[in-house]
């Protein structure tokens, strides 16, 4: 088992793989570096590294056994190319978080050494939140990790990144970097287009009537919640894994011209097609495996519409430790039962909320 290791970026998703690697072994060593100080200095309060690296490549390097880069996709290729100048020991494996891989893993073919084993990674799960204080050692539980190898890792290498990664909870895939682009294209970055650009139509309408904002609740927010990630990482995204989605815009307008047609025709037929289609595949899709968009766990909770109820409820989960990560009133109208939508992160915290809120009250509680 890897003793020493390294981590250049201690945001969300550095700060989770660090959290789950020490709260399953905390002899594992983690030294780690930000650019940004607060972070690190954040990362060390929480207990997800044991040490401040003062440089980028400290002197400790040449000892380490893995070292992390979890920093956005461009800043990770400017790295490797860096890494590929300092001493390192030899065999080390150098990984990555991010979300693109062929430019990530070309870069590392062209740059590093044969003693350098440099295997791409790629954990399907996150937020649209960043930084250290929403890292969390549960993130990826469940949830599928990519690993893209370059031309140097072995499969004991291999087999070794995922030894230690095991503390994830995350289910590993081999890939190469190519299918890696064009697969996350379809279910990751273009979707999160698409939701910018819903955003950006109820902007424009919004102009015309005022109503629009506060009618653009329940649906609307769900399914243009990945519009609020942070727009930096995205960006950098987008303009590494352009081929494939150059290839993904055409598609989806031809898509648009053909549901278009359906509706200029009145065509009643091919519309429902259209969505019993749809509904049918999606209906299909895995329900317990995070994907790349994370669903939340939710419960609803009928409870009295009076006030306090919601520092009530989320009282009792906190007297039992359970975190949540969202809550909202979903229906609050006088003489009728108010319903309470809450959000967990796994299944397990669902479960135990189920219980707790039946031991603490009456108030009845579902799952849709
Ligand atoms: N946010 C998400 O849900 C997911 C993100 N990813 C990938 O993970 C990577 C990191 O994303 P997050 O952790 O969400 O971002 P984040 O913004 O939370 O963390 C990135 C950290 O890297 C630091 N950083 C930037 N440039 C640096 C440099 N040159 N040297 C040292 N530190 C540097 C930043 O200060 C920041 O603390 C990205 O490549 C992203 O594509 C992968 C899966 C999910
Ligand atoms: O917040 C969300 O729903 C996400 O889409 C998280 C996410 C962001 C980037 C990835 O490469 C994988 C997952």
């Amino acid at each position: 088992m890897p003793k020493r290791i390294y981590l250049i970026g201690l945001g969300l998703i550095g700060g989770s793989i660090a959290l789950s690697i020490k709260q399953k072994d905390p002899s594992i060593y983690i030294t780690g570096y930000d650019i940004n100080k607060d972070q690190a200095i954040m990362a060390k309060k929480i207990g997800a590294i044991d040490e401040i690296a003062d440089t980028c490549f400290p002197n400790q390097l040449e000892f380490m056994d893995i070292i992390f880069v979890s920093t956005p996709v461009e800043q990770t290729v400017s790295l490797i190319k860096e890494l590929s100048a300092q001493s390192l020991k030899n065999g080390v494996i150098i990984t990555d978080v991010g979300s693109t891989k062929v430019k990530i893993v070309d870069c590392a073919n062209n740059y590093l050494s044969e003693q350098i084993k440099f295997i791409g990674g790629h954990p399907m799960a996150g937020s649209h939140k960043s930084g250290i204080m929403a890292a969390k050692p549960h993130l990826f539980e469940n949830a599928f990790y990519i690993l893209t190898p370059s031309k140097h890792a072995t499969k004991d290498d291999i087999e070794m990144l995922k030894m230690l990664l095991n503390a994830t909870k995350a289910n590993f895939i081999e890939m190469s970097a190519k299918e890696h682009d064009k697969v996350t294209g379809v279910i990751s970055h273009f979707p999160h287009i698409v939701a910018a650009s819903l955003v950006y139509q109820a902007k424009t309408y919004e102009e015309q009537s005022p109503l629009v904002k506060r009618l653009a609740a329940g649906g609307f927010r769900d399914i243009t919640r990945i519009a609020s990630s942070n727009p930096f990482m995205w960006r950098d995204i987008l303009l590494h894994n352009k081929k494939p989605l150059l290839k993904l815009f055409d598609e989806w307008i031809v898509e648009m011209q053909r549901v278009k047609g359906f509706v200029e025709n009145e065509d009643a037929l091919n519309l429902f097609d259209y969505f019993e289609h749809a509904k049918n595949y999606r209906d299909e899709l895995p329900e317990k495996q995070k994907g790349a968009i994370p669903s939340f766990y939710d419960l609803y909770v009928d409870v009295p519409d009076y006030p306090g109820i919601i520092s009530e409820v989320t009282g009792y989960l906190a007297n039992e430790k359970i975190s949540l990560t969202n809550i909202r009133i979903i229906e609050t109208r006088e003489e009728i039962n108010g319903v309470l939508r809450l959000s967990f992160q796994t299944e397990d915290d669902r479960e135990r909320a189920i219980h707790c809120i039946a031991n603490y009250s009456s108030y009845g509680t579902y799952i849709i």
